[in-house]
């Protein structure tokens, strides 16, 4: 097969059968949107969940909504159908419901997916963004993904890429850092006037070494409030904002605890959505993030 220079390594930082099981579980309890990537070097344990609940009947392939992400080191626009194509197999999928750009800068393509100088920086590439995202097109236009988006674009970087002559596809999302410690007001406003969806990543501030936004004693007497927990408030506070949220949990209690607050009546259409990483929790190269779209959510056409 084809030789991709960012192969993926076995980090072995999550337990063996953790992110299986835990995609298991959200599948029964009602997520049907999954946001993983590369990167997260989980998505074979993934898909193995994802199989195994299709398998029993429990969930059909077209009620998923599956998300990866194109790493960095593959903005070389020869790389990213094979960068596509390698998350598929991984994920035991024959199309993905979405493709991000997982950050609008190229490293140097290789084995590392962090590649360094002896200075310790990250070593760029000489792409474009706007050529990667030409690729990425190409993914849409022969089927391999339904729709393309992009991460971690401030506004100027968003306002390039909706100003290309020849823009083919336009993203569907900006997944962005986003909760109360940075609430993304202006970068939001700026998407959903270009009809862009913001997606929020670590809306509960993040895992052991994030931010204590759970404790914060706003939140907490919020919380108290409404009878809810701190994490439900987070939640709701990008559910009310319209912006799609993907918290991590690979805890059954939590992973239903915070799916019971995306299921609220008032809560509609894609931003009924919940995340869950599997990974350990002090690790950042293992991440997935699953949401739940609500069956009456709007499908995306196919190419
Ligand atoms: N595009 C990008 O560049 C990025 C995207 N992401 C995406 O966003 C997702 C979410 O971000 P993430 O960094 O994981 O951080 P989150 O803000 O989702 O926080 C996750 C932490 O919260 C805990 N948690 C989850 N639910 C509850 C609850 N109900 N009560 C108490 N604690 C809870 C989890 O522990 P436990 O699992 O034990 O429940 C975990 O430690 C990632 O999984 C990833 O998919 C993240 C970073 C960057
Ligand atoms: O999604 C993400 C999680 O982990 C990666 C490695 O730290 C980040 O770069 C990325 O934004």
């Amino acid at each position: 097969r084809e030789k991709v220079p960012c192969e993926p390594r076995h980090l072995g930082d999550a337990a063996p059968g953790e992110v299986t099981e835990a995609v298991k579980v959200a599948i029964d309890v009602g997520y049907r949107h999954f946001d993983c990537a590369y990167m997260y070097h989980n998505e074979n344990e993934v898909g193995v969940g994802i199989q195994s609940k299709i398998k029993e009947g429990a969930v059909r392939r077209e009620n998923l909504f599956i998300v990866s992400k194109l790493w960095c080191t593959c903005h070389k626009k020869s790389l990213v159908k094979a960068a596509c194509t390698r998350s598929l197999k991984a994920l035991k999928l024959d199309y993905l419901d979405l493709y991000l750009m997982h950050w609008p800068m190229g490293f140097k393509s290789g084995e590392a997916d962090l590649p360094v100088d002896h200075n310790g920086m990250i070593i760029p590439s000489d792409t474009d963004f706007l050529d990667t995202w030409e690729a990425m097109e190409n993914l849409v236009a022969t089927g391999l993904v339904r729709a393309i988006g992009v991460s971690n674009f401030n506004h100027e970087q968003l306002e390039r890429l909706l100003k290309k002559p020849n823009l083919r596809f336009k993203p569907v999302t900006n997944q962005i850092e986003c909760h109360p410690y940075l609430t993304q007001k202006n970068l939001i406003s700026f998407c959903q006037s270009r009809n862009v969806s913001v997606t929020a990543y670590l809306p509960l501030g993040g895992s052991s070494g994030g931010m204590h936004l759970m404790e914060d004693p706003m939140i907490q007497t919020i919380a108290q409030k409404h009878s809810k927990s701190a994490a439900q408030i987070l939640i709701r506070f990008q559910i009310q904002r319209n912006v799609r949220v993907i918290p991590k949990s690979v805890n059954p209690k939590r992973i239903l605890e915070n799916f019971q607050e995306s299921s609220c009546r008032n809560c509609a259409g894609w931003n009924r959505g919940w995340g869950w990483t599997g990974r350990a929790a002090a690790r950042v190269l293992s991440r997935l993030t699953l949401t739940p779209v609500p069956a009456t959510a709007p499908r995306l056409p196919r190419p």
